[in-house]
């Protein structure tokens, strides 16, 4: 703990611990608005694989394949220099598999095969390992394996025994790796459970995902609803940047799930994905929120003279509109037919819901999404604008997707040329 300390002083940082959180990182210096409070380079990480991507800048163009494993890819030779210690094993590990069961090699599978070899690595001391990027620090991270249920050990099982059968050859002692109190297929399922609380997704500039990385000191931040900072990425590098001003011995938080939801919905996921009652201002500020509940997430009173919302319980989905749920649009198809049907349901959301909806905010994000992609400037501009009212409301002044939003707003004025209206977006967005 005291190298910990050591670790993240010079920065204006602490760790700490709270009898109802864990760990946490506080302050020891003011932060203010857009200043970053951290940077860290990935314990382990790997692209996702929606596009085949580079492994060591996850750049999606000009790439060739490993020819020995054939499962993995390059952009050139720096980057697969900068990531030979680490492939160099796993290489081996993947060619000896069959040809079918390297196929059932997913991003998930990649990240625990490469943490193992990372843990490998530092063990041998072939690859440095630092107070904050060491095999026992990761170790130390929450795994909650104890809470998970039956169907989450059931799949956690299913991909620990794949890992096991790639990491079995004689260079590889999972005994000997794995040295402490769990071994072989057991200790994977444990640290699936780990990526599972900790791993954070990799996005582009525009908050699109890219890969998945395990950046051990950013795992310490513990989850707000009303968070002060936000972890967003420069390649692969995790920086945290403060949104309000963080004064001297607070506590530094992200939010873990998107905060446009209610109350009852964000307290579900983060009690399914993180095991805990969030009990952030926002969460604990329960009765207004019923009212805000209702705004983002309910439905029109069947009643023509009350002007209420109906809003769903915790136990039954029965609210959320299984055609909306089926028609979620795929590119590419047939863009008209998205459009006339978006626009059903959006009538529809707006006879049903609250203006300020968050289904009616999705729907219009979706039309936006085919606007564009036809090139339909101008309608595009309205739903963009629209969109910008609903992520006022449930986002933070400096959220980097109402960011985002004000960006492509820009940029689709800009293109219409209306140019005031473009310099006010993008000063905003500035
Ligand atoms: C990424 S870890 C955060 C660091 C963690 N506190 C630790 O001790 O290592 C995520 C876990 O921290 C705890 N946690 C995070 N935010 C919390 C919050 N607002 N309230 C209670 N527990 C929280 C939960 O156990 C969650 O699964």
């Amino acid at each position: 703990m005291e190298e910990l300390q050591n670790a993240v002083k010079d920065g204006g940082l602490a760790v700490s611990n709270l009898p109802e959180k864990g760990r946490c990182l506080l302050t020891t210096k003011n932060f203010y608005p857009g200043e970053v409070i951290l940077r860290q380079e990935p314990y382990v990480c790997v692209p996702n694989n929606t596009v085949s991507r580079c492994d060591g800048c996850f750049a999606s163009e000009s790439l060739k394949k490993c020819s020995a494993c054939q499962a993995v890819w390059y952009c050139g030779s720096t980057c697969q220099k900068s990531e030979w210690k680490l492939h160099r094993l796993e290489c081996i590990a993947l060619s000896r598999l069959e040809k079918e069961k390297r196929k059932a090699v997913t991003p998930s599978i990649r990240l625990m095969v490469r943490l193992y070899l990372s843990r490998k690595l530092q063990n041998e001391m072939f690859i440095p390992a630092s107070v904050t990027d060491s095999c026992n620090f990761v170790e130390a991270l929450v795994s909650h394996l104890k809470d998970l249920d039956e169907k989450q050990l059931v799949l956690y099982a299913q991909m620990a025994s794949l890992v096991h059968l790639i990491l079995q050859w004689p260079e590889i002692n999972l005994k000997e790796i794995a040295e402490k109190l769990l071994q072989g297929p057991q200790l994977i399922l444990c640290c699936y459970s780990l990526l599972a609380c900790n791993a954070h997704t990799i996005c582009d500039c525009e908050l699109r995902p890219l890969g998945t990385g395990l950046y051990p000191i950013v795992s310490i931040i513990n989850h707000s609803c009303l968070p002060n900072a936000v972890l967003i990425f420069e390649g692969k590098s995790s920086v945290v940047r403060a949104v309000e001003h963080i004064p001297e011995g607070a506590e530094v938080s992200i939010a873990y799930i998107d905060i446009a939801g209610s109350t009852m919905t964000r307290q579900k996921t983060l009690k399914e994905q993180y095991f805990f009652t969030c009990t952030c201002p926002r969460c604990i500020k329960a009765y207004n929120d019923i009212q805000e509940s209702a705004i983002l997430e309910g439905y029109r009173c069947k009643d023509d003279r009350c002007n209420g919302f109906l809003l769903r319980d915790s136990e039954d989905k029965g609210f959320i509109c299984q055609t909306y749920k089926e028609l979620k649009y795929k590119s590419p198809g047939n863009h008209e037919e998205a459009i006339s049907q978006y626009k059903m349901i959006e009538k529809l959301q707006m006879e049903l819901c609250h203006p300020f909806s968050i289904s009616l905010m999705r729907t219009r994000e979706e039309l936006l999404k085919i606007l564009m992609e036809l090139g339909d400037w101008r309608e595009a501009l309205a739903y963009c604008r629209l969109t910008i009212l609903g992520y006022q409301r449930v986002y933070p002044e400096l959220h980097p997707l109402l960011g985002l939003q004000y960006y492509t707003c820009g940029k689709i004025e800009w293109l219409l040329g209306y140019t005031e209206d473009a310099i006010k977006s993008l000063t905003r967005v500035y």
